[in-house]
């Protein structure tokens, strides 16, 4: 695919990892870090803006950083706040802002997203 972008940005939540036998099954916090890729073979416009000259608008890929009270996944609770078939490991967040992210766009767009608790710690999720 010609054209790929890619944004990295971070929010802060809490969790705790249902059944867990350790610390990460008490509610604890991250300050996570996302990283998503976005490939097309053509630009397009976005919600923002009507010329075709993004494969996404950076704005529509990065909503989970906004407050939680506003539509995003910041100062949340991420138990309260992803649906129960979504546990709240690194690996199902990143399939969450998948799945959140891919609805928000238009169709042709491929992505691939990664979130990260720690800086030596990633997942990633992406659809072949
Ligand atoms: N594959 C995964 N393993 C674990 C996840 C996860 O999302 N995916 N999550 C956790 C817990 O959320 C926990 O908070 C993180 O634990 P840990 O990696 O141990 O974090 P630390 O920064 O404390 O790492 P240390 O090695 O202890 O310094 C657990 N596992
Ligand atoms: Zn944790």
């Amino acid at each position: 695919m010609p054209w790929k972008v890619t944004t990295e940005f971070s929010f802060s939540a809490a969790h705790c990892i249902k059944d867990y036998d350790g610390p990460c099954g008490r509610m604890h916090g991250h300050t996570y870090t996302v990283r998503i890729e976005a490939h097309a073979h053509q630009l397009q416009g976005s919600e923002f803006c009507p010329h075709s000259v993004m494969v996404a608008d950076f704005k529509t890929l990065r909503w989970a950083k906004r407050d939680v009270d506003k539509g995003g996944l910041d100062h949340c609770v991420l138990n309260d706040v992803m649906p129960p078939e979504y546990e709240t490991t690194a690996e199902m967040i990143a399939k969450f802002i998948f799945d959140r992210t891919q609805a928000k766009l238009p169709p042709g767009i491929t992505l691939k997203v990664g979130v990260s608790e720690s800086p030596n710690s990633w997942a990633e999720y992406w659809e072949d």
